[in-house]
């Protein structure tokens, strides 16, 4: 059974849609990626699957349930939105034991000496959260949300406002919670690198329609010719170069820019034309296969449908 299967879901704000015909899976375990521009609709979906608002058409089930109606449900998911959901005069230590005691969790003491440790703010346990940096306070946020170690977590933009090193250190934590503890991420970001590091499989999402849904790996692959960029030890063999991969089976295009040959051909000519350079000599410093980031293909798929990225 799917952790989260969303159906034809739809919701419209005084009879205008905001989001139509949205359906995706996410199963146990994986890190999922809502992607979509300002106004797609990814914070109305997300509002719904987590029962805070009804949907126009269409079901979100969480565990095969409404997790608006099923309050035992609700205790297995954590939720980091825009707000950190964290008191400003309480420290960080006593903001994480207002929320252990919600959630009773055993031994809570330790619990929270770990979290902090977790997030690298075991220094500031004892300082009010209301002085921490706006990273810090993300942070915060995120040990926050899985205080009760839930099975599913719903992150939107958990790094934003976080500098390099705190982002890594997220990432980190919630690849841990994901592949060590196989626990399911449901991630909003905008931060398409990040994204393509973490998430199994994303859903793009544009004027409130899915665009895209598929597999990081596979958005990559698809609709691409594979181009390899060859940089050659004698940039003035570069011409010549080209010359003799043209003549090779398979290859569509070649192309000259300083000592750096661009060649685009199908998979299969790869190791024939490597093979042909080698026998004429031409020295290679390099040979590597380029590959769309995750970013090419989301600007890709928002053009495509005509918006604003
Ligand atoms: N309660 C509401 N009443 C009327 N319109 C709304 C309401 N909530 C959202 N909308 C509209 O729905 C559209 C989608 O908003 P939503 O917040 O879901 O987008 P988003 O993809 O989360 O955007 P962002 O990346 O900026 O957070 C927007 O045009 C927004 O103005």
């Amino acid at each position: 059974m799917a952790v989260i299967a969303v159906e034809n879901l739809a919701k419209s704000f005084n009879g205008s849609p905001v989001i139509e015909d949205i359906s995706f899976q996410v199963s146990g375990g994986e890190v999922f990626g809502f992607l979509g521009p300002n106004g797609a609709g990814k914070t109305t979906t997300i509002r719904i699957v987590l029962g805070l608002l009804q949907p126009t058409a269409g079901t979100a089930r969480v565990m095969g349930s409404d997790l608006g109606r099923n309050d035992a449900l609700r205790r297995s998911v954590g939720v980091l939105l825009e707000n950190n959901g964290l008191y400003g005069r309480l420290s960080a230590y006593d903001n994480l034991r207002y929320y252990a005691d919600i959630y009773r969790v055993a031994d809570p003491d330790t619990r929270i000496r770990d979290l902090l440790d977790l997030v690298d703010l075991t220094e500031f346990a004892e300082s009010p959260i209301g002085n921490f940096s706006v990273g810090m306070q993300r942070k915060m946020g995120l040990a926050r949300a899985i205080i009760h170690d839930p099975a599913i977590l719903f992150l939107d933009e958990p790094t934003s406002g976080l500098d390099p090193e705190a982002q890594r250190l997220v990432r980190d934590l919630i690849l841990d919670l994901s592949r060590e503890k196989n626990r399911t991420v449901f991630l909003n970001s905008h931060n398409l690198d990040e994204v393509q590091r973490i998430c199994t499989n994303v859903a793009i999402l544009q004027q409130g329609r899915i665009r895209a849904y598929d597999s990081v790996e596979h958005l990559r692959a698809s609709e691409q010719t594979p181009v390899y960029l060859l940089t050659l030890a004698d940039p003035a063999a570069a011409e010549r170069a080209c010359t003799l991969v043209r003549g090779v089976e398979g290859v569509g295009s070649c192309s000259v820019d300083g000592d750096v040959v661009t060649v685009s051909l199908d998979g299969a000519a790869a190791p024939r034309m490597l093979r042909e350079l080698v026998r004429a000599g031409v020295d290679l410093i390099e040979a590597r296969r380029v590959t769309r980031s995750l970013e090419d293909v989301y600007l890709d798929v928002v053009h495509r449908s005509g918006g604003e990225v």
